[in-house]
């Protein structure tokens, strides 16, 4: 095993071990309400889209994704220091998510790596550093909601991480 790569097994996601980071959008644990004359339930607000720098605003885009294999190997993480980043899979696609708090620096001690069940979606708290997604298994298609407008919006740390499934 090489010395200088951090090894990361995947643990389940949680929103208490993701709250460091940014949210998990999930129905399914979710506060809602009832509209639409009570045939829709309204998860509301699950997230905090984040957007700064020059010009700002709020985009939405499709991704479509080809799949990542396992061990995933990983030489750089990257954060978004003018916007937050949330994906949610359309089809229940299950993706690695490996992210470290927002600093200059990143502690390896402090890099943590998730897998999600397919029903779950993530937003990225501006400024979290994070893998690139990373859908398993299959072509994935996933609803991005990030930030647009003028600036650099994307930075990257060279840091060599492998992750494994349990
Ligand atoms: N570059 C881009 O839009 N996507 C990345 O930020 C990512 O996190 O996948
Ligand atoms: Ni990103």
């Amino acid at each position: 095993m090489s010395t200088d790569v951090l090894e990361l097994t995947a643990q389940p996601l949680t929103p208490e071990a993701f709250a460091a980071f940014g949210e998990v959008i999930d129905s399914r644990s979710s506060a809602h309400f009832m509209i639409n004359a009570g045939r829709t339930r309204r998860h509301h607000d699950l997230a905090k889209v984040e957007v700064a720098g020059e010009s700002p605003r709020v985009l939405i885009s499709i991704f479509v994704s080809q799949p990542v294999t396992v061990p995933l190997e990983l030489t750089f993480l990257e954060r978004h220091p003018l916007g937050s980043q949330a994906f949610m899979p359309l089809h229940e696609e299950q993706f690695l998510i490996v992210v470290a708090p927002p600093g200059d620096v990143i502690d390896p001690a402090e890099v943590r790596a998730f897998i999600t069940d397919g029903r779950q979606g993530v937003n990225y708290r501006i400024g979290t550093w994070h893998a690139i997604q990373s859908v398993l298994e299959r072509e994935g298609e996933f609803l991005v909601v990030d930030r647009g407008g003028a600036g650099h919006n994307c930075d990257e740390y060279p840091i060599a991480i492998r992750v494994s499934l349990e």
